[in-house]
C-alpha cells in the first residue's frame, strides 16, 4: 500500500498530497497545471517532494528529513507518462520487455492478452495509436509492478478508439490486480474508469 504526505513547491504551484492509495483503480482529474502529473511523478520517483514522505508498505520510498530517497528503477512502479508512449525503433516485443524486470513468460502473457502476438517483432511506430497504447500499457505491466501510474493514457486517441481501449485497459489492470492512478482532465472518462475519484485543485490532491 502506498501511504504519502508530502510537497512540491513549484514558482507557479504547491503541489500537496496527503493519503493512502487503496487497492483498484483511482481516477485523478483536475485543471490543466493543477498538479497532476507532479503528484504521479513523485510517487513514481521521477520528482523529489520537496517536504514529507512517501513509503510503499515497509519501505520508505522518499523522506526529506531523513534524507532517503529510492530511485524510480528500484520502485517498480509502472509508469506510463504523457505523449510519446513507445520506442517508435524498438520492436513490440522489446518495447514491452524494456525495463527488463519481468520473465519472457510474463512477456509472452502479456502479448496474448493484449492482442499484440502477432505484431511481436513489428517496430511500435508502426502501429496504430491504439495498439501503441496498448503496447505502453504492456510494458508498465511487465514484472507486476507495484502501482501503477497513466498519465492521461487515452488522450493520443481519437474517439472511437478511446471506449475500446478504455475498456480494455480497465480489464486488463482488473485481472492483473494492480492498484492503479489513472489521470485525465476528461469528466466523463472518470465517470467510467474508477473505483473512487480524487481531485486535484490548484495544486491540493483531495482525496475521497
Ligand atoms: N519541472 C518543473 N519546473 C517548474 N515548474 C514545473 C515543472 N513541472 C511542472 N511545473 C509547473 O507545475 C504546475 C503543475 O504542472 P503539472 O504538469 O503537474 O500539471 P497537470 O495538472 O498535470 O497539467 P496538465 O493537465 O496540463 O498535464 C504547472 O504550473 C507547471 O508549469
Amino acid at each position: 500500500m502506498v501511504i504519502f504526505s508530502f510537497s512540491v513547491v513549484r514558482p507557479s504551484i504547491i503541489v500537496k498530497a496527503d493519503g493512502v492509495l487503496p487497492n483498484g483503480i483511482t481516477v485523478l482529474t483536475g485543471r490543466s497545471g493543477s498538479g497532476k502529473s507532479t503528484f504521479i511523478k513523485c510517487i513514481a520517483g521521477l520528482v523529489k517532494p520537496t517536504t514529507g514522505i512517501i513509503r510503499y508498505d515497509a519501505t520508505t520510498w522518499a523522506d526529506r528529513d531523513q534524507k532517503i530517497w529510492v530511485p524510480t528503477q528500484d520502485r517498480r512502479v509502472g509508469y506510463m507518462p504523457q505523449g510519446n508512449i513507445v520506442f517508435p525503433h524498438l520492436s513490440v516485443e522489446n518495447n514491452i520487455k524494456y525495463s527488463k524486470r519481468g520473465t519472457s513468460e510474463m512477456c509472452e502473457k502479456l502479448l496474448k492478452r493484449l492482442g499484440l502476438e502477432r505484431y511481436r517483432h513489428t517496430k511500435a511506430g508502426q502501429l496504430s495509436g491504439g495498439e501503441q497504447q496498448r503496447v505502453a500499457l504492456g510494458r508498465a505491466l511487465f514484472s507486476k509492478p507495484t502501482i501503477l501510474l497513466l498519465d492521461e493514457p487515452l488522450s493520443a486517441l481519437d474517439w472511437t478508439l478511446r471506449k475500446h481501449v478504455r475498456e480494455d485497459s480497465i480489464a486488463i489492470i482488473r485481472e492483473w490486480n494492480v492498484p492503479c492512478i489513472w489521470v485525465t482532465h476528461d469528466e466523463s472518462e472518470a465517470e467510467m474508469v474508477g473505483d473512487r475519484h480524487w481531485i486535484c485543485e490548484d495544486g491540493t490532491v483531495i482525496i475521497n
